[in-house]
């Protein structure tokens, strides 16, 4: 295994296939409903504040992590203060290691949707050589090396061995497999001086559930160097090391994300403990904290330590993070207890943005495109075949696919020209949604792609339709034209007959305006109160003389008048009237033969008028 690729280190038993080793609702294992314990699963999935890091002494990150965030849960504190007891704990009382596992597994049977493949590994760091604990020789083995991580991207952990695990039982294998070796590894550690940090990382790939029969057909045919075929390896890398990956297909991309449980410790060589392992960890953690607050952008050392650059994603912002302090209760440990809560509350400073990773297949979703577009003309050739066997009269009459498509758009454009209609707002709004019922029984459904329009309306050729629909709103627009022409019409009857009043009215004034220039300005009348003045020479008696025979005449032409329903009725009983009472028309001011209106008008000659007439 040393000497093989680190991307294609077989991690994987020969006779296994991803696909096969998917976990589902289905297949996972009773013996996460509770664990011997007395551990109970509950509902572990509450939301919580994801913009801080979270320090407490639980970790509620599974959910996260199983919907495709980044998660880590770091424990921190000095030795002999519980770190190991409380991510792995014992047989006895199981860490948060296994009991985030269970969780895990029962999240997975409780989403059907989804089809999952886990990876485990479990790696050490002391003296800034990463060792596997899980490669055969455990934490002899070396190897292992951190690429990638810059600029925000992943951490490749080239040569790492991944385990895929199917059940709770293969996690506990992992985990105890990973202890074992890391206790002999540790022998060696007491005899120098040594800083060391235990990682276990678990993969989680997840994607849509899809066929079973469809996957088999579509598995990747991408052999690893040992031979075997490894679904979706494809040259694409998720984070972490060289075991098999899920493959997104058929349109269904694939949710990638990794929970991180680590934590420190610190022995000299003296073998009495220290606490200089805050030193990298610490100085990254509060620069982070200090530009996050003062929103600066100073360098972090991540590259300093193995550690720091394994996590430089999650600690960079890009993971739900949770440190769990340890704390030793002996008052011989206040200083390194003060110690861990100072850095409690640096690191409850620093500002996150997880965000969640998918692999999307695009080659699937064009594959996936191109086997619709061809069982849509598969479809349609089938009903022309079947049309043409079914009703021979109409085939002739029949268009091509191409015709219908020309149709449609001809029928649309058509609708939009003709919906200039605003006096009918429902039918507009009908027209705008692009779906219209035309009076005739034949529904028409521009929304419809011209094959369904085919289907539908198999015995209707949609020639005859669109010439009903084109006859019905061309007699619209017909009705339309001859009520504008009728309105103009109108208008200028009024205009005419305005024009005419006004002249009258003039002709009048200046009738009555010479009359009184000549002292004949108050006329008698036998009905009249007005007492008549005497007048010079023979004007007064020939005005009355002709008065008399305007008047009969005027009031034949207010009969007729009357008779109509037009302004002109008004104005020549306005006009006899005044005649009559010549200086009262003077009286009225010009701007109110302008602004009055019609039925003003009519009103001031019915009602004013009319009472001195009478
Ligand atoms: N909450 C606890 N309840 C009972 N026993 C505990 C508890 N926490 C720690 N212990 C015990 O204390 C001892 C030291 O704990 P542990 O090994 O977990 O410390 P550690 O922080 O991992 O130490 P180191 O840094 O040296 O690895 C172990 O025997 C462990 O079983």
């Amino acid at each position: 295994m040393g000497t093989a690729s680190p991307a294609l280190t077989p991690m994987f038993p020969p006779q296994q296939d991803v696909e096969e080793s998917l976990i589902d609702f289905q297949n996972v294992g009773i013996d996460i409903t509770g664990d011997e314990h007395g551990g109970d699963v509950g509902v572990p999935f509450a939301e919580v504040d994801v913009s801080q890091v979270m320090v407490s002494v639980r970790a509620p990150h599974v959910h996260a992590f199983m919907s495709g965030y980044n998660a880590v849960v770091f424990a921190y504190g000095q030795t002999a203060s519980g770190k190991t007891y409380t991510l792995s704990g014992t047989p006895e009382e199981p860490g948060i290691i296994p009991r985030a596992l269970r969780d895990v597994f029962a999240f997975i049977r409780a989403t059907p949707s989804r089809e999952y493949l886990l990876r485990c590994s479990y790696l050490e760091i002391y003296n800034e050589t990463i060792h596997d604990l899980l490669a055969p020789g455990g934490g002899q083995a070396k190897g292992v090396e951190i690429q990638g991580g810059g600029a925000g991207g992943e951490v490749i952990l080239s040569g790492l061995r991944e385990e895929v695990v199917t059940s709770l039982a293969s996690v506990r294998e992992v985990l105890r497999r990973g202890e074992g070796n890391r206790r002999t590894a540790s022998t060696d550690w007491n005899e120098r001086s040594s800083r060391s940090h235990s990682v276990f990382r678990v993969v989680c790939e997840s994607r849509e559930r899809g066929d079973r029969s469809s996957s088999e057909e579509d598995r990747s045919t991408t052999p690893t160097a040992n031979g075997r075929h490894t679904p979706g390896l494809g040259g694409r890398q998720t984070p972490g090391a060289g075991g098999p990956r899920l493959q997104a297909k058929g349109g269904r991309s694939v949710q990638t994300s990794v929970l991180v449980c680590t934590s420190d410790k610190e022995r000299t060589r003296e073998g009495r403990y220290i606490n200089t392992s805050l030193l990298t960890l610490g100085t990254v953690i509060s620069t982070l904290a200090e530009n996050a607050a003062k929103g600066k952008t100073d360098h972090i050392p991540y590259r300093n330590s193995k550690l720091t650059r394994m996590l430089q994603p999650s600690l960079s912002g890009n993971a739900r993070i949770s440190v769990v302090c340890t704390i030793n209760p002996d008052a011989s440990a206040v200083s390194e207890s003060m110690s861990t809560l100072q850095f409690a509350r640096r690191i409850k400073g620093v500002h996150l943005n997880a965000q969640k990773k998918e692999i999307v297949d695009t080659d699937a979703l064009i594959e996936r495109y191109r086997k619709e577009i061809e069982d849509l003309k598969r479809r349609l050739e089938e009903r022309e075949q079947e049309a043409t066997r079914d009703a021979p009269s109409v085939r002739s009459r029949r268009l091509s696919a191409r015709e219908q498509i020309d149709e449609s758009k001809a029928m649309t454009d058509l609708t939009r020209a003709l919906s200039i209609d605003e006096t009918d707002s429902h039918e507009s709004e009908r027209w705008e949604r692009g779906r219209f019922t035309t009076g005739s029984p034949v529904k028409i459904d521009f929304d419809m792609s011209p094959y369904q329009g085919y289907e539908e309306n198999l015995g209707e050729p949609l020639r005859a339709v669109r010439e009903d629909v084109e006859k019905e709103w061309q007699g619209k627009l017909d009705e339309k034209d001859a009520w504008a022409a009728e309105l103009v019409r109108q208008l200028e009857k009024e205009k005419k007959m305005r024009l005419q009043l006004e002249e009258e009215r003039k002709a009048l004034a200046a009738f009555v305006s010479m009359f009184d220039s000549l002292g004949l300005g108050l006329l008698s009348a036998a009905s009249s109160p007005v007492k008549v003045m005497p007048s010079p020479g023979g004007a007064s008696a020939a005005y009355a003389g002709r008065r008399e025979a305007n008047l009969k005449q005027q009031q034949q032409v207010a009969e007729d008048a009357s008779r109509e329903s037009s302004p002109v009725r008004m104005s020549i009983d306005l006009a006899g009237k005044l005649s009559a009472h010549p200086s009262l028309l003077e009286q009225m001011p010009e701007e109110d033969w302008n602004d009055v209106s019609f039925e003003a008008e009519a009103e001031a000659a019915w009602g004013g008028w009319g009472r001195i007439w009478d």
